[in-house]
């Protein structure tokens, strides 16, 4: 079956369980989802995607459940490791929306998840089906917040949790979450791509099991971004956003929004016009999907070099491109890269709404902002812009960009006479 934006619905195979199963995205073999541990498929290591012989429409949504799970229906699970993850806020942001000019914009804030990222509606899901796998030791590449959200779901759910970070690339926020939390953290000499390189292999060696991206369970529960974010348009104007702008790091979000969106087009809630463009933005030191785009590529160049203040996105091999691309093609949406200098203006900016982000998080809005100024976007459109990790997160790059603290004596009268200078 291929990632294309169509209305046919899928057949259960024989080794379908409940009506779910794996396929893969290149060849089309199929897989029992929870009989033996897999990452990429037999045949051509390609990725997989999980499938559903039934697929629900948002009036399925109504009611049940909390957070991702009030989605139980689109998910391989009923329950999961649960923190109360997701329903997270999509604020309004009336200066920025003039500011930018846009008909309107919200922002679905994914930092109010309980480990202050998206990261939580994948563990929820992915570390519940580790435990119907039965395995006990969980592992992770990371930029910091997957290994934040590993260790807190991992602890959890009692498993033994390793992470494998870029040493001296990782924001404190994060590291002192996975600590905290209990993972056993290793430094690596390398970037996240060479972490995530060796987490491979120790998950092929079955050393552990693997809950990055790549795992196509996790995804699951970052559709619910997707869903989320389609009701409160719905609920608020009565019509589903034009567009959805996100950073891009390993591709996830942008494969899983785009999945969501597939299969309720299969199901038939949402038309293949209404579908939200989706849009990317990378850093520039950082930009590897942005340029798969821009040459019209199906596969994206590995970039070993990779730079940006915007620590959770310095990856250089999105290993979820062959999903995402077609997401970006599909839905007649771009990739567009952004300066460390854009994101930390748009950090401000969104903090000027009460809205505290960390450097990643602003690539949405800075890029938002510079595809309006050429029309890439029009007035016209009303848009919504994913903020994917809460400023805490990366306390030295907020104290950058914000204001320095100014020493005063202490006493009153010295106050007012620096109040008045
Ligand atoms: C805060 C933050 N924003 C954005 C991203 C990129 O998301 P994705 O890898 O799903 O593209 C990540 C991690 O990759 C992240 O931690
Ligand atoms: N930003 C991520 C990078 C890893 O992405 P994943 O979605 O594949 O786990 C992080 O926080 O580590």
């Amino acid at each position: 079956m291929s990632l294309s934006l169509s209305a046919d619905q899928p057949a259960a195979p024989a080794d379908a369980d409940d009506g779910v199963w794996l396929e893969c995205i290149a060849c089309g073999e199929t897989f029992a989802p929870f009989a033996d541990i897999r990452y990429t498929c037999d045949e051509c290591e390609s990725l997989l995607e999980v499938r559903y012989d039934d697929l629900p429409t948002l009036e399925d949504f109504a009611g049940e459940g909390q957070g991702v799970w009030r989605y139980a229906d689109t998910l391989p699970l009923d329950a999961g490791v649960s923190i109360q993850e997701g329903a997270t806020p999509l604020y309004d942001v009336p200066d920025l929306e003039d500011d930018i000019g846009l008909e309107a914009l919200r922002i679905k804030h994914e930092g109010m998840n309980p480990t202050g990222s998206f990261k939580d509606r994948g563990m929820t899901v992915g570390v519940a089906v580790a435990n119907e796998l039965g395995v006990d030791r969980l592992a992770c590449a990371s930029t910091g917040n997957t290994s934040a959200a590993l260790a807190a779901y991992g602890s959890r759910g009692g498993m033994e949790t390793l992470v494998l970070l870029p040493a001296g690339k990782v924001a404190a926020g994060k590291i002192a979450q996975a600590s905290l939390h209990g993972a056993r953290i290793l430094e690596v000499d390398g970037n996240f791509d060479a972490c995530l390189d060796i987490v491979q292999e120790l998950a092929g060696q079955g050393e552990a099991y693997l809950l990055n991206s790549l795992n196509p369970f996790r995804l699951e529960g970052q559709k619910t971004i997707g869903l989320e974010i389609l009701e409160g348009f719905l609920a608020d104007y009565d019509t589903v956003p034009d567009r959805i702008v996100l950073p891009v790091g390993n591709a996830g979000n942008t494969a899983a929004l785009y999945k969501a969106f597939r299969e309720l087009v299969q199901a038939g809630a949402l038309s293949r016009d209404e579908v939200p463009k989706l849009v990317g933005v990378q850093a520039e030191g950082a930009a590897p999907m942005v340029e798969a785009v821009e040459n019209g590529a199906d596969e994206v160049r590995r970039w070993d070099e990779i730079e940006t203040r915007a620590t959770a996105i310095r990856i250089g091999n999105p290993v979820n491109a062959p999903k995402a691309l077609p997401g970006i093609r599909e839905t007649g949406g771009t990739a567009i890269s952004v300066t460390d200098e854009e994101i930390t203006a748009a950090q401000r900016d969104l903090a000027g709404e009460g809205i505290g982000v960390e450097p990643a998080s602003a690539a949405s809005v800075a890029g938002l902002r510079k595809l309006r100024a050429e029309g890439v976007v029009t007035e016209d459109e009303r848009v919504a812009c994913l903020t994917t990790g809460h400023l805490l997160k990366d306390p030295d790059a907020a104290a950058a960009a914000g204001s320095e603290p100014e020493p005063v004596p202490a006493e009153t009268a010295g106050v007012l006479e620096h109040l008045e200078h």
